[in-house]
């Protein structure tokens, strides 16, 4: 397969439409990315390997199962880049979910059409170079209404999706933890419910059900939406059940850490910031590192010591993304408590993306929204070896806390973790200690659980200064020499 297949076709149809003020292509060189691209969606492509999502329940759920699709976005504010940038992220989130992108189009509005998200006229148009490039879904770069949905799947004549149904997509076909897939199936629930209505009708639209004209797009009974809705109502309530059983076993070993007074720090940023290449840096850790967005579903917990020797532990999270939908951070809710709790937050941005601003603040929507406000943080500016030094600069001059890195070289590495290491809570008592050899056990705690400033072997026992948590200081009161 030639990577020239995935380019965009622009066929005279689209031609047309692009030669409208209104409405500009989309701009496949808007990043370098496109052979990674077009080799990840021949990778997805490989037949039987097609990961479905997962089975979510009795009521025919719409899968977004995409093939050949294409895009659609509203340029409502802001420049043509921002626009372009968009669904260039839209693009990498559909190959990344299985599909091959054919074409996009933006539109300018001040705002989605109420009944068909793109204006009337250019919904029938769209209908065209769907037929044309022989597509079978649009994806809409945006959360349409259930009705939205609807009409404009009339109109065009295809399968259509939003955004935020592609990104459960995603993220149904990357989890692969039970809390992990929980989370997701109880997201999507929440998004189908409010949608059975419209779903019924446009499938049965679509399976030519019922007579003539009117029949055909009254959709199933009452009596069906209601028993469909009340068993996803049963399914939710059973999923929040199971998130919140593991979410206690998750709060207990926190607990744990935390007793025994091990600082903790969360790795947390934009999709594909190269947030598990850096845990892999620090740790060893082996993550799955991938050039795909939502590579990383399941926190993975390391525990790792700082240059002079502290452990901590070190968590990787799953990624965020512009307009993460509500329910997925919802879902995800128990995942993201590791961040809100963490002593430290390491936020990676990607230093070589275009607009690194715009997704410092996307995450920071997200870390504010699960409580994650207090904690500490420190800007973790990636891929260094990749970026523009003006780029650099302009991040510099905008979080003037942080540090640039990269976790492919190395670069950066040993300042960031110094940086770490001052940043870590002080264990809080000082001591000053003797402990005879028969009490090996204390010097071995306070190593663990505190931080050695001096220490000496003598003919008594071990002669130690040190800073420790309160509890250990109890403990050790009987062996103060000061
Ligand atoms: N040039 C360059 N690429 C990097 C660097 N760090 C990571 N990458 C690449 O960026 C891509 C994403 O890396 P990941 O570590 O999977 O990113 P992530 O933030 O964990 O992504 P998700 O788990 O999907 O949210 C991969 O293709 C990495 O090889 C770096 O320092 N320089
Ligand atoms: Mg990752």
């Amino acid at each position: 397969m030639t990577s020239a297949a995935h380019h965009p076709r622009h066929s005279a149809r689209a031609d047309a439409l692009m030669d409208e003020t209104d409405v500009r292509p989309y701009a496949e060189d808007a990043d370098g990315a496109q052979l990674d691209r077009a080799e990840r969606a021949a990778l997805r492509r490989v037949p039987g390997l097609s990961t479905e999502t997962v089975d979510v329940t009795e009521v025919e759920y719409r899968q977004v199962r995409l093939e050949r699709v294409i895009l659609v976005g509203i340029w409502t504010s802001g420049t043509v880049d921002e626009a372009e940038r968009s669904l260039a992220e839209l693009a990498a989130l559909a190959e990344t979910a299985g599909a091959m992108v054919l074409d996009g189009v933006i539109q300018r509005r001040d705002r989605p059409d109420p009944a068909t998200y793109l204006g009337s006229g250019k919904a029938k148009q769209l209908r065209s170079i769907v037929q044309e490039a022989g597509a079978d879904t649009v994806v809409c770069d945006g959360e349409l209404s259930p009705a939205q949905l609807v009409r404009l799947e009339q109109v065009v004549d295809a399968k259509v999706v939003d955004r935020t149904a592609l990104i459960l997509d995603v993220f149904a076909q990357h989890a692969t933890s039970r809390e992990g897939r929980a989370q997701v199936a109880l997201a999507q629930m929440q998004y189908m419910l409010p949608r059975l209505r419209g779903w019924g009708q446009s499938l049965s639209r679509q399976m030519g059900g019922g007579g003539g004209g009117g029949m055909a797009t009254r959709g199933p009974g009452e009596t069906k939406i209601e028993t469909d809705r009340r068993r996803i109502h049963e399914k939710i309530a059973r999923l929040r059940r199971e998130i919140a059983d593991m979410r206690t076993g998750r709060k207990l070993q926190r607990q744990e850490r935390r007793r025994s007074s091990t600082p903790s720090v969360a790795i947390a940023g934009y999709t594909n910031a190269g947030k598990s290449s850096l845990l892999n840096r620090l740790t060893g850790a082996g993550v799955l590192v991938q050039n795909e967005l939502f590579a990383t579903l399941d926190p993975t917990v390391r525990r790792t010591t700082t240059p002079a020797g502290r452990p901590y532990t070190i968590t990787d999270t799953v990624g965020f993304v512009r307009h993460l939908p509500h329910h997925l951070v919802e879902a995800f809710r128990s995942t993201l408590e590791e961040v809100a709790e963490a002593d430290l937050l390491l936020h990676v941005v990607d230093g070589a993306h275009p607009a690194p601003l715009g997704q410092i603040a996307s995450v920071r929507a997200v870390t504010h929204e699960v409580g994650a406000a207090d904690v500490p943080e420190l800007v973790v500016v990636n891929k260094a070896d990749a970026a523009t030094s003006e780029a650099l600069a302009a991040l510099a001059e905008a979080e003037p806390r942080h540090v640039v890195v990269s976790a492919r070289t190395g670069q950066g590495l040993n300042r960031l973790q110094e940086l770490v290491a001052a940043a870590l809570p002080n264990p809080g008592v000082q001591v000053d200690v003797l402990i005879p050899y028969t009490s090996g056990n204390l010097v071995a705690r306070i190593h663990t659980d505190g931080e050695v400033l001096a220490e000496e072997h003598t003919a008594d026992g071990t002669v130690i200064q040190a800073r420790v948590p309160a509890d250990l200081a109890a403990d050790l009161d009987a062996y103060a020499t000061r």
